[in-house]
């Protein structure tokens, strides 16, 4: 075996934590098209392959657009279920052991999906898995920010009933022209309910809306974070507080983020001291799982052992887990690198 192929063998076969993935970015073509059609639901596309040929997009809104379409099947419970038991065994194969997803439950109510209907189809299959994959989990509902932030209050509402089933809020979908700072109110009445909080930031939006979270919002993590490279002082500040970014090597390329992967930032921000994880984000419109990110990174970007043993610790440190648990996981992949 050459090195650059022990490497991909060693990136494919370690322990991951996935910290940043969009259930409803899981959904393949084929499974939607299955549900679509036991919903007698009629979709825009005639078939699996022309809907994948539309998959070509040149930023986020081009991507955004077809994910509401897409996510406009599900209905009811056992869709939610299905879409997510589905990542979850997808996932397993690719040797990981611990994900923190994302739901976003206004897409779902402004379609008269009820919050019940919707939390308790993913809670269902997360719990599922855990007991029959070993795979643990957090559970994340994300704000949409192209909506007012009178629509997250009220979806924070509904969401009171389920709190113990979330285990934080996020911000996500269209960046530019929706700063954090729209959400301040939101945000702190989250806080005071004790739940975590992250937010997408810079990855088209200017380093202003990356402060914006750290000081507005306050967050405890940041998605993405690529633009925050374009401010020394934003750098060392992410550096300072130990912020973990949810790096997403191929969404970035796919959302024309970056052009190649020779150009994708996550080794300049490992250079930097900052702990950059890798994920998939949206991994059924954008090419691939966690090891089809990894192995984009081997190939593509010369990443080095120790860049992949820190990419690997950076999920586990980084995530929502206990500290006995994220021992363990280190102690795992230090015994798998040494
Ligand atoms: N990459 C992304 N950025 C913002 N919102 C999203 N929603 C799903 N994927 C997203
Ligand atoms: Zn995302």
């Amino acid at each position: 075996m050459t090195s650059s192929e022990a490497l991909l063998d060693l990136a494919m076969k370690m322990p991951k934590a996935e910290l940043h993935l969009h259930i409803e970015g899981t959904f393949e073509p084929e499974q939607m098209f299955a549900i679509a059609q036991r919903n007698q639901v009629v979709l825009k596309y005639n078939s699996v392959e022309e809907l994948k040929e539309a998959y070509q997009f040149e930023n986020l809104q081009d991507f955004l657009d077809l994910y509401y379409q897409g996510m406009s099947v599900l209905l009811k419970e056992q869709d939610f279920y299905d879409l997510t038991m589905a990542y979850l065994k997808r996932v397993h194969e690719d040797n990981v052991v611990h994900v923190e997803i994302f739901f976003d439950p206004q897409g779902h109510l402004s379609r008269g999906v009820s919050f019940e209907t919707q939390i308790k189809g993913i809670y269902g299959a997360l719990k599922d898995a855990e007991r029959d994959l070993g795979i643990t989990f957090k559970l994340i509902m994300s704000f949409l920010r192209h909506l007012d932030e009178a629509s997250a209050f009220e979806t924070l509402e509904l969401a009171k009933p389920f709190l113990e089933w979330i285990d934080g809020v996020g911000l996500d979908s269209s960046e530019v022209g929706h700063p954090p700072v729209k959400f301040e109110n939101v945000f702190r009445e989250c806080k005071a309910l004790g739940l975590p909080v992250t937010a997408h930031a810079g990855e088209e939006g200017p380093p202003e809306y990356v402060w914006q979270a750290l000081d507005v919002i306050g967050v405890d993590r940041i998605d993405h974070g690529n633009r925050a490279l374009e401010d020394e002082d934003l750098i060392a500040t992410i550096k300072h507080k130990g912020l973990t970014l949810t790096v997403c090597p191929l969404s970035n390329l796919k959302l024309c983020v970056v052009d190649t992967l020779e150009d994708h930032p996550i080794r300049t921000m490992l250079r930097y001291g900052l702990n950059a994880t890798v994920n998939s984000d949206d991994p059924a419109y954008f090419g691939g799982y966690m090891n089809d990110n990894f192995a984009a990174l081997v190939k593509d970007t010369g990443i080095s052992k120790d860049e992949l043993y820190a990419l690997a610790c950076n999920a586990f440190e980084g995530s929502w887990l206990d500290s006995k648990s994220k021992q363990q996981h280190l102690m795992t992949l230090k015994s798998l690198f040494a």
